[in-house]
């Protein structure tokens, strides 16, 4: 029997740790169970088995490990494979694999903060004495760490107990609760029932005093009629707020009405919610779509990887669950990868749909408990053919029988991890797990990253393309207006041209919706002094501050730091301060004054905040309630609405003067996604593009839908000038508070490097901003050939670095590694 196991503890430890495996759990011992270790003083984990081995470690004594928790591993083999696989290339620890991995709920410590749960009334059979106790603990007192709980039992492990006091939900964690867990309900309104059919005349007459009544009334049968017309199979039911829009009539009426017993009020709950439901037939496929169904299908005889370059509306979604489809009936798994937890909303209902019971989610907005769940249920049913949907993380989650990975939106810079490490990127770690699980890819998108689409025209990866729109509708027309001449003319109203109020005005006069997209949240970026010019700047971080006018407060978009709004200038004393730059808050201000009788609502971080605040805007966009929505690039993806026909960008140059290789590739993404947005029911859509440089390069290309010559264009540029896809590269930032010693060390470190990687490595230089929550940055990038081996690059990298380190031990900087950067 093994003596000794390998653990992952979740911390940035540089390795795994070694403990003793006393002889009376030795045969529970096994990798991907988790195990109680005492690390440090007096610090419980819950760490992780990786391997257990008969090989005394050299060198220091180990300790024993305290208690097995799990009787059957909660991590498989493949995803300790992957794990391994991450942190090499990732150039980071497993620890910081497995915090990113595991949802908080499986992997307590001491300092984690329990309560009790007090929808869950005590049930004496359920609980042993012990598990008692602690409940009993909580109810005195509201919120313990598990270390106090520790102490107030007496328990040495109370870890154990907590984890199984978790499972029957007598406890949450205190994590759960700040995220503001709470199903959101829709008001419905319905007529009672002893109308349905006859009296409706005495009713009118009823109603003959109370005018603004019989409104209502009148437009709830309008909207009833209009609702069963659209809908065969079952009308839609009426939303309150629509219905008191259509009548322009306040909620009293509606009240009134309810009190006289003629409607009834009556709440619902949204789709994400509401699990299961029937299961619908497919669409047919068009031919475009059954053309590329065969060929991805072909490619993947010989290919692992396939890219769908599908445009805009294109009906990608249609191919993808054919696939799953096929996938489900041979029982296997499939994960669905999408960049944004907004895209999920949609997809889910209409996934839910197609597979009912099959669905599975997982994101980050998610409580703790579902994760854990999904979790659990993935870990327990290794056979069953889920189907989960997800941001980046879900890759993490325990598959054991995985046959099909889709990446939808390939081309997303969300999809990759900036902070903290794993710094990874979830398109490429999924190509990796489905080789590791013998499953294949389809990566889908209108734009495809250059990285996919040069992998597809060397033939690494299949390629299959849509250029049509589904049911032929034309892509949307794209105008430009030229800002410049706009502003000359004195056509501007605030940062709206007059082209724009004009368009939006008749859009909604057509009783179509407009989508509006700033890459800004805020209402202004700077405040601005004019006389000596000073900007009002993060006290932590050289940036400046945005101003935001719901909480009237200048707030720093990196650390989150907020102060007031100085009314004279702290460094001349002047009262001429300005606001400059803006973003959707401002916006949203300035078109509710200009057309109020317009529902506008915004979607951005700031909106965006609580679990169901997505889910909330985009039925009530879907619904037509809101007519105008105004966002950052949230707006901007894979969202399909039929009504929109206008689609305005405020400002495009911002989007193009980025100082990085990518920038062009993202600015034609963005405004070809958001673009996309318009005209996908029924009638061509329009597109304003508000910029100062009309002729600029990119926006003649978007105006053209012409992805392909903007990939020659970067594929020309990016071998040049010695970029990814052609080179590789890593991207060292060294940290630390001193300005002074940083750039000092930065230099000197510089120099060591180069002497091993010779031009291959660029700078030390301060990035846009150098100093982030107090501390300076300095980045230096290690570029190097394709043809270099990696892992012999990133073993001396790390040999060298370590090193420099070593010889410089006292005010050490800091050093991050990002490998593939974006
Ligand atoms: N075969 C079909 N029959 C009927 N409707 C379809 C069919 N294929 C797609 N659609 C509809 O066309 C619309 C666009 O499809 P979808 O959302 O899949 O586009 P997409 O290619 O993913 O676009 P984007 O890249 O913009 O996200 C959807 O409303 C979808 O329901
Ligand atoms: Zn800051």
């Amino acid at each position: 029997m093994p003596q000794y196991a390998e653990v992952i503890l979740p911390l940035a430890l540089p390795q795994n740790y070694t403990y003793r495996i006393p002889f009376d759990i030795a045969e529970d011992v096994a990798p991907g169970k988790r195990v109680i270790v005492q690390f440090g003083k007096r610090k419980l984990y819950t760490a992780l088995v990786f391997s257990v081995h008969d090989n005394a470690p050299e060198g220091f004594q180990p300790k024993d490990i305290i208690e097995v928790e799990d009787k059957n591993p909660i991590v498989g083999p493949l995803q300790l494979k992957l794990w391994q696989w991450m942190a090499d290339y990732y150039l980071c620890t497993m620890g910081e694999i497995m915090t990113a991995a595991l949802p908080s709920g499986l992997k307590l410590e001491s300092e984690t903060v329990v309560l009790r749960n007090h929808l869950k009334k005590i049930e004496d059979s359920e609980l042993n004495d012990n598990e008692f106790l602690i409940v009993e603990a909580l109810t005195s007192q509201d919120a313990l760490s598990i270390k106090e709980i520790g102490d107030i039992t007496g328990f040495k492990n109370p870890l154990k107990l907590i984890h199984s006091l978790l499972g029957k939900r007598y406890i949450v964690l205190e994590e759960e609760l700040k995220n503001g867990y709470r199903p959101v309900q829709k008001r419905l309104v319905r007529l009672a029932d002893k109308y349905s059919g006859s009296g409706l005349s005495e009713l009118f007459e009823e109603l003959s005093r109370a005018p603004k009544q019989k409104d209502v009334l009148l437009s709830y049968f309008k909207l009833m009629g209009e609702a069963s017309r659209e809908d065969n199979d079952a009308p839609k039911p009426i939303v309150a707020s629509k219905l008191l829009k259509a009548a322009n009539s306040s909620d009293s009426s509606l009240k009134g009405l309810a009190e006289k017993g003629i409607f009834e009020i009556y709440y619902d709950q949204p789709e994400e919610d509401s699990k299961g439901g029937s299961t619908h037939d497919f669409y047919e496929l068009n031919e475009h779509q059954q053309k590329a169904h065969s060929e991805i299908k072909q490619h993947f005889e010989d290919k692992d990887v396939c890219l769908l370059h599908g445009v805009t509306s294109s009906g990608k979604t249609e191919i993808y669950v054919r696939f799953i489809k096929e996938m489900l009936d041979q029982q296997k798994q499939v994960l669905y990868l999408v960049p944004e937890i907004a895209l999920t909303t949609q997809l889910i209902t209409r996934m839910r749909r197609y597979f009912g019971e099959h669905v599975l989610v997982f994101h980050s907005r998610f409580s703790d408990r579902e994760r854990v769940e999904t979790w659990l249920k993935l870990i327990e049913n290794p056979e069953t053919p889920y189907l989960v949907i997800g941001a980046r993380s879900s890759l993490f989650l325990p598959f054991q029988n995985l046959g099909f990975v889709i990446v939808d939106e390939e081309h997303e810079t969300s999809f990759k991890q900036f902070d903290p490490a794993p710094r990874y990127h979830a398109r490429d770690t999924a190509i990796l797990l489905a080789s590791m699980s013998k499953a294949k890819v389809l990566l889908g998108s209108a734009t495809p990253s250059i990285e996919a689409y040069t992998n597809a025209l060397a033939g690494k990866f299949g390629l299959a393309t849509m250029s049509k729109r589904h049911a032929d509708l034309p892509m949307p027309e794209i105008q430009c207006v030229d800002l410049k001449r706009a502003r000359n003319k004195k056509e501007m109203h605030g940062n709206f041209s007059h082209e724009l109020v004009e368009e939006i005005k008749a859009t909604l006069a057509n009783k179509k919706q407009v989508i509006l997209f700033q890459n800004r949240r805020g209402f202004s970026t700077m405040i601005q002094c004019q006389n000596c010019a000073h900007v009002n700047q993060c006290k932590n971080c050289d940036i400046s501050l945005t101003y935001h006018k719901h909480i009237d407060m200048l707030r720093c978009h990196y650390c989150g730091y907020t102060r007031q709004v100085p009314s004279r200038c702290p460094a001349c004393g002047s009262y001429e301060v300005k606001a400059l730059g803006f973003g959707t808050e401002k916006l949203e201000d300035d078109l509710k004054l200009m057309i109020p009788e317009a529902n506008i609502k915004r979607m951005d971080l700031d909106t965006t905040r609580k679990k169901n605040a997505y889910l909330n805007l985009i039925t009530e966009f879907e619904d037509g309630e809101i007519d105008i929505l105004i966002g950052t690039q949230m707006v901007t993806k894979g969202l399909d609405f039929e009504n929109v026909a206008l689609v305005g960008i405020l400002n495009a140059d911002s989007l193009l003067n980025f100082p990085d290789f990518r920038s062009h590739e993202r600015a034609f993404q963005l405004m070809a996604q958001v673009a996309g947005r318009a005209g996908r029911k029924n009638q061509r859509g329009k597109v304003l593009i508000q910029t100062a440089d009309p002729y600029h390069n990119i926006i003649r290309k978007v105006m053209d839908n012409a992805y392909d010559k903007m990939y020659e264009d970067e594929r020309y540029e990016r071998k040049n000038f010695k970029y990814p896809p052609y080179y590789r590269m890593v991207k060292l930032t060294l940290k630390h508070r001193d300005r002074q010693h940083l750039s000092n060390s930065a230099i000197a470190l510089g120099k060591e490097l180069r002497g091993v990687f010779g031009e291959r490595i660029l700078g030390p230089e301060f990035p846009l901003v150098a100093r982030l929550r107090n501390f300076y940055q300095m980045e230096i990038i290690l570029k190097f050939e394709r043809s270099v081996s990696l892992n012999k690059a990133k073993e001396s990298l790390l040999e060298t670095i370590n090193i420099f380190l070593s010889k410089n031990p006292d005010k050490k900087i800091q050093v991050i590694y990002d490998v593939d950067p974006m």
